[in-house]
């Protein structure tokens, strides 16, 4: 992919997670090459607008599920990004921290040896909600506050972080006000300018680095082998050679394997069976789904557009499994866009 790469748009600021996708998947390439959007639409208009030959934006989280922003943005209901497509992936690990300013305690002639992180923690230190009617078994938070948080009135971050840390935040910041912001690294910025204390961002590590700010508890997130997925853009009209449309007959299964393909599609909802019939063609042609994803229409209330993941890749010009399954759900489904293929970067 290396050559012919020129720019890369990425959900910024610096010091996102998409960023560190950005810095695994083009490790060669100089930072005057990586430009910082403020929103994932931002990076599908620079890659549609040739601002950006390519662009990197979050899919799916282990814990929390779809980006529903970029499930949308692949929708296009405004037609607004037609030649998008994947052309690859990776998996970033996600270790979320809350961040924010200790208050440096009056030196004093008894206070003067101890540390901004001995006064840890307020209220319930076993870290246990209590259990309730709705949730009987409450998760317990892997991560316990590094500093006193009682004087935290605000919260902020992007929307996909607060389900990630569902225990940390219901057992140690109940009923603060939440925030959404643009970025997790935006809400460190944010949070960076309000030296108060009463302001904290839930972020990576690296942000809270480049921002000054103090760790007021690290790892918060419920699953500790929480990642994230995020893929590669690039112009439908610039073959790079690199997402597998090209060459090879896409037979085998060992090929099969190494490649995914991203496909959307509508039918006819009034059809019973409608959507068994589109996803029966993937079958007949023995391809197996990895996702499958629904979000509204955006034209007609109730109606959807479906996202299916699938292995396999279709060949430009070529009579593989994909492309003749393909054919066959243009004729099973209302409506359908092919929206790349790509290696799979799944390493088990
Ligand atoms: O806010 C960031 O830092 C992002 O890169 C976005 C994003 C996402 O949308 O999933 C990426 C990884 C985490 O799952 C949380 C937020």
């Amino acid at each position: 992919m290396a050559d012919k790469i020129e720019t890369v748009a990425f959900l910024g600021p610096k010091a996102s997670y998409t960023h560190q996708a950005t810095l695994t998947s083009f490790p060669a390439l100089p930072p005057s090459h990586l430009h910082p959007q403020t929103t994932i639409a931002d990076v599908f208009t620079a890659v549609q607008s040739r601002t950006a030959t390519h662009g990197v934006v979050p899919f799916e989280n282990s814990t929390n599920g779809s980006v529903v922003f970029t499930l949308d943005l692949f929708a296009d209901l405004q037609h607004q990004h037609p030649d998008i497509l994947v052309c690859g992936e990776v998996y970033v690990p996600v270790r979320h921290c809350l961040v924010g300013h200790i208050p440096t305690p009056p030196r004093t002639a008894s206070t003067s040896t101890s540390t901004s992180t001995s006064t840890a923690s307020q209220g319930d230190d076993s870290g246990a909600q209590t259990p309730t009617r709705s949730a009987p078994n409450p998760l317990k938070p892997r991560a316990t506050p590094l500093a006193d948080l009682s004087r935290v009135q605000k919260l902020y971050s992007h929307p996909q972080a607060w389900g990630q840390c569902n225990a940390f935040l219901s057992t140690y910041l109940k009923g603060v006000e939440r925030l959404d912001v643009s970025s997790t690294s935006r809400a460190a910025e944010l949070v960076a300018a309000d030296a108060s204390g009463a302001s904290a961002a839930v972020s990576s590590e690296i942000a809270a680095q480049i921002h000054g700010l103090d760790y007021l508890a690290r790892g918060i997130q419920d699953a500790e082998d929480n990642e994230t997925r995020f893929f590669i853009l690039r112009r439908a009209a610039e073959r790079d050679g690199a997402d597998g449309a090209q060459g090879g007959d896409g037979g085998g299964d060992e090929e099969t394997e190494k490649w995914k393909t991203l496909i959307a599609f509508t039918v006819d909802h009034e059809d019973p069976g409608a959507l068994a019939k589109a996803l029966e063609v993937f079958k007949t042609y023995g391809l197996n789904l990895t996702s499958i994803n629904a979000r509204p229409s955006g034209i007609v209330a109730w109606n959807y557009v479906f996202f299916v993941e699938i292995k396999g890749r279709r060949l430009e010009g070529g009579e593989g499994v994909v492309n003749r399954a393909l054919r066959d759900l243009g004729r099973a489904a209302r409506g359908w866009r092919w929206l790349g293929s790509w290696e799979s970067k799944l390493e088990r």
